[in-house]
């Protein structure tokens, strides 16, 4: 039986990730205690004791803008020790499984990107999370880089949760209308990641290693996304401070933050789809399940 390390277990993916893989092998679920991924030391003490044959590593540094202050902090765990957990993986041939992000582009591409479009990150988040990508292509490892975008789960902090905080307690939003997304639930993330390890695990001589887009179907703006999980809020009854009128669109501009983030977050995720046989649900139903999660 394939032991799987599952790291940032308690993240949105990492918590999803523990039901959604425990039919492939004996899950080992590491919280910061058991594998601290800013400390080298308890990296490699982790995995010699664990020794996976499937490393899965949702863990990362995810504070966007606070990484623009932190920026060591941000690279040691979205960089380092990616570049150690593929380092590991390649001396022992276990296989990494690594999440990255829309926000390693610079968002001006006119349609979706696609996995070999350049990168560009505009902050330090992104460039940390490319900088981890780059460390585990170069290292030999076999391996599977996942890009996800706008993750939203019922378990964590996401904007989903951070709109329903808000709607509850001001009579007026303004969401920026200019970046455009596609929210993909932690779910959908974990979900997917077990079809492609079933398929590792039957053939991994012929196991189509490397990058793919992994995003819900569709698109929105984080100011359409809002207004629909308000709307969802209504809908079920609960007691709002504002209604969906109330909420304004703005531009990015009139929302300054320390991290720019790009306009476009589109993924295209035709590689995925084709390769693997799968066909990607809408953003509205994993939206709409984390919200029927919250509010049970
Ligand atoms: N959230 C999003 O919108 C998106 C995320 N991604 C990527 O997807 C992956 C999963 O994201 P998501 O599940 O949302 O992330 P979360 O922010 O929900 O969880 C990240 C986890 O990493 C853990 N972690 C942080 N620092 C350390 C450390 N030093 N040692 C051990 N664990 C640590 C956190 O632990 P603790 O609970 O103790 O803080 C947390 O459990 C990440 O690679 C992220 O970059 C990509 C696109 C969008
Ligand atoms: C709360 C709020 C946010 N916004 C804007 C700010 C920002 O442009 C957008 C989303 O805000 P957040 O800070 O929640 O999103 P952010 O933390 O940037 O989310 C990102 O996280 C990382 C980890 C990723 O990898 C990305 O895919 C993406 O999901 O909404 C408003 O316009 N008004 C508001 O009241
Ligand atoms: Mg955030």
């Amino acid at each position: 039986m394939t032991r799987i390390l599952i790291t940032g277990a308690n993240g949105q993916v990492g918590f999803e990730s523990q039901r959604a893989l425990a039919l492939l092998g004996d899950i080992v679920a590491c919280h910061r205690a058991q594998m601290d991924l800013s400390d080298p030391a308890s990296i490699e003490a982790a995995l010699d004791r664990f020794r996976p044959g499937i490393i899965v590593n949702p863990a990362a540094y995810t504070a966007v803008d606070q990484a623009e202050t932190e920026p060591a902090a941000a690279a040691a765990i979205n960089a380092e020790a990616p570049a150690r957990l593929a380092a590991w993986a390649a001396r022992h041939d276990a296989l990494l499984v690594h999440y990255s992000t829309d926000y390693v582009f610079d968002g001006r591409k006119a349609g979706a990107y696609v996995e070999d479009d350049a990168a560009q990150p505009q902050s330090v988040y992104g460039q940390t999370k490319w900088d981890g990508e780059q460390a585990i292509r170069r290292s030999g490892a076999r391996h599977l880089i996942l890009r996800t975008s706008w993750v939203v789960s019922a378990h964590g902090n996401n904007f989903l949760k951070t709109v329903l905080a808000l709607a509850q307690q001001r009579q007026t939003l303004s969401i920026v209308s200019d970046q455009v997304g596609a929210p993909t639930s932690a779910a959908l993330v974990a979900d997917a990641t077990a079809h492609l390890l079933a398929r590792y695990l039957q053939s991994p001589q012929a196991f189509p290693y490397g990058t793919y887009h992994l995003t819900a179907r569709g698109e929105t703006s984080w100011y359409d996304y809002a207004r629909h999980v308000v709307g969802l809020a209504e809908q079920a009854g609960l007691r709002l401070a504002l209604t969906t009128d109330a909420i304004q669109p703005i531009p990015s501009s009139d929302y300054p933050l320390p991290a720019p983030r790009p306009a476009n977050s589109r993924l295209d995720c035709e590689r995925l789809e084709r390769t693997f046989g799968l066909l990607m649900p809408h953003w509205q139903a994993g939206v709409d399940h984390v919200f029927s999660q919250l509010s049970d």
